[in-house]
């Protein structure tokens, strides 16, 4: 018990430690980024321009491949720092300068145990994006996923999507948990008893329990933007701390530049051959947004002159999630405070790049057709043998959203160790949108993800509390002393406990985004009014202006989506270029020294 307290006595400080660094790293990069005009002297014509994130990194690597074609990588967020690699530290990332921390609007049907009915939703503000904060679970999707996305496109073939896959896979480090504990063992034998299929690998998402996949490289965090630090590639510039406001086009909706601010000065850029927009499921929405593009009737409101009417932030799904401390133990697992800040750990992982430091978390994923409808998958399972209650509150919970009333009450007051093991909804039937508050860069969005609205994802997700149910029950897991969390959570003591009323009211309390949110510009027929982007990932009527990111997605994959967003991103670096090849001989570059004219404030590349 005294250890435990030393342990949690030293979390504590480094939390705040951490937290502090991350403060004034920030504060002294903006000191220095404002004392200095870096963008001055900087080249004005680019061939592409693109965003940072995870999506765009790729792109932009990809592109670059051509040694003739500048590319110019803009990123909103800092560059990084080589601690924040340690996959452990990915958390604690969230809520600091570069995290967007966003939050929804408070939900009419869900999250009500949390502040405000609001969800936290963290997404990444830093080169390479929300892989910087991510889970660094890797998946591809299932099958029928894709066939959904395409059913309109003539030329699909699941072939080529698979062809992409390997491709990205080739590039990226896919490679098995470094580190798990006993759990997934222990759950594996349980599962085979109960019958459920186990496959030995599962980046198709088929039915049954398997380990994960993570991308990780000798024991680090890996993203996409290390293809692309500076340095590495010579015909790729990247500007950080740099917020896209606004996308330049003619008056035929060809893009041709973006306007951006950097360190509180405003800047255009120009690209010749496309402006690729990577900035992610909000901000690409809310740079087309800004532009003009979007709703006719939510522009009027905001007062952004129309220039393309489009259905861009409708179509907004998450993956949303509940159940956590459901299931408690009557022993640790070897991944408490105490083992992550053990010497031990610390050695293993500076020495060998081993041990708990690399934990992405989850240990065991399993995918169920809740309704055995078909092989499709509707409900995941992401199985971690930690609880949320593990640090005394001192953190995780502030992560989580969960207010100090709630946690007091429902997670503390349990004082056997727990394990986790959340349902995550599928193929979610409610979605929402993402609108501008108002005609300011700089002003939070509207984020209505209008969780739980439709009764079939409460009855979903209900059934999967069902299988952890029937999991706790078996002999393997009451070996490590498994049982139902009987507590009822709190708002829910009137319903009977265990009852479907009960579980419909715990999953509108304790509603979590499992992180996945996609949609806001939706991918499809150029035909259909629906669709933002057609299969070329080109914005509808215009021309040069591409999006490429979780955003585009139609409808949420069968598992965790970055996979799904950089095989994406692989099949839309080909169509870009594709595009390119047949603009050969078209060269805009003289009708761009046109635009920018004599005016010699924009030659210098600063409007303001
Ligand atoms: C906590 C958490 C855990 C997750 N775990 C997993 C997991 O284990 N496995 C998995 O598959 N998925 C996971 N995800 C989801 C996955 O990481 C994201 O869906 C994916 O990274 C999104 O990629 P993207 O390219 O669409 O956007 P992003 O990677 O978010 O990139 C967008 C980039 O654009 C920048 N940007 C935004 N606006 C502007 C602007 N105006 N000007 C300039 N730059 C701008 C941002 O700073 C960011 O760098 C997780 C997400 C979170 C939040």
């Amino acid at each position: 018990m005294f250890l435990r307290s030393i342990f949690l006595a030293s979390y504590f400080i480094l939390i705040v430690l951490f937290s502090a660094f991350l403060k004034y790293y920030d504060t002294l990069e903006n000191f220095l980024v404002s004392s200095f005009d870096f963008h001055k002297e900087k080249l004005v014509v680019y061939d592409y321009i693109i965003g940072g994130g995870s999506a765009g990194s790729l792109v932009a690597k990809r592109l670059a491949e051509d040694s003739n074609k500048r590319i110019l990588v803009i990123e909103a967020g800092k560059r990084d720092f080589g601690f924040y690699n340690v996959p452990s530290m990915g958390i604690l990332l969230q809520n600091s300068p570069f995290d967007w921390q966003y939050t929804t609007v408070p939900q009419k049907t869900a999250c009500f145990a949390l502040p405000n009915n609001s969800s936290r939703w963290p997404m990444g503000k830093i080169l390479g994006g929300t892989s910087m904060i991510n889970n660094m679970l890797y998946m591809r999707g299932h099958k029928s996923d894709f066939d959904e996305w395409f059913k309109d496109y003539k030329e699909y073939d699941y072939n080529d999507i698979l062809y992409y896959f390997k491709k990205l896979e080739r590039l990226i480090p896919v490679r098995d948990l470094i580190f798990h504990t006993i759990l997934p063992d222990i759950l594996l034998k349980a599962v085979v008893n109960l019958g459920y299929e186990t496959p030995k690998e599962n980046l198709n998402c088929q039915l049954g329990y398997s380990k994960p996949k993570t991308i990780l490289h000798n024991g680090k965090r890996w993203t996409t933007a290390e293809l692309i630090k500076q340095g590495k590639i010579t015909n790729i510039d990247i500007r950080y701390g740099c917020v896209v406001e606004e996308i330049m086009m003619k008056s035929n909706f060809e893009a041709y530049g973006v306007k951006y601010r950097y360190s509180g000065r405003k800047y255009v850029v120009y690209a010749k051959l496309g402006v690729i927009l990577s900035a992610g499921v909000i901000g690409s929405a809310k740079i087309l947004m800004l532009s003009g593009i979007g709703q006719k009737k939510h522009l009027k409101e905001v007062q952004i002159p129309l220039k393309v009417d489009l259905p861009v932030g409708h179509n907004l799904h998450d993956h949303v999630t509940t159940g956590f401390d459901l299931v408690l133990i009557n022993q640790t697992l070897d991944i408490g405070i105490e083992q992550i800040l053990s010497p031990l750990s610390l050695w293993k992982y500076f020495s060998k790049g081993i041990g708990p430091w690399t934990t992405t978390g989850c240990e065991l994923i399993a995918f169920f057709n809740t309704r055995n409808t078909s092989e499709r998958p509707d409900l995941q399972f992401m199985i971690m043998p930690l609880a949320l209650k593990e640090d005394n509150g001192i953190y995780l919970r502030h992560l989580m959203g969960i207010p100090s009333s709630v946690y007091s009450t429902y997670f503390a007051t349990n004082k056997q160790p727990a394990i986790t093991i959340l349902p995550v909804l599928l193929h979610p039937k409610s979605k929402g949108f993402v609108k501008l508050n108002k005609n300011d860069p700089y002003s939070s969005p509207v984020i209505d993800p209008k969780y739980l609205t439709d009764p079939q994802d409460v009855e979903t997700l209900i059934k999967g509390i069902k299988f952890i149910k029937e999991l706790v029950e078996s002999d393997e897991l009451k070996s490590i002393g498994a049982q139902f969390n009987y507590k009822p959570f709190p708002g829910c003591e009137l319903y009977q406990f265990n009852s479907d009323k009960y579980w419909e009211c715990y999953v509108r309390h304790l509603t979590m985004t499992s992180y996945h949110p996609i949609g806001t510009c939706k991918m499809g027929h150029p035909e259909k009014k629906s669709t933002v982007v057609n299969y070329d990932f080109q914005v509808k009527t215009t021309s040069k202006l591409f999006v490429v990111d979780g955003s585009v997605l139609p409808t949420e994959t069968s598992g965790n989506i970055n996979g799904a967003i950089l095989m994406l991103a692989e099949m839309a670096s080909d169509k870009i270029k594709r595009i390119d090849y047949l603009l050969i001989g078209k060269c805009h570059i003289l009708e761009i020294f046109n635009i920018m004219g004599s005016n010699s404030e924009i030659n210098k590349n600063k409007i303001k």
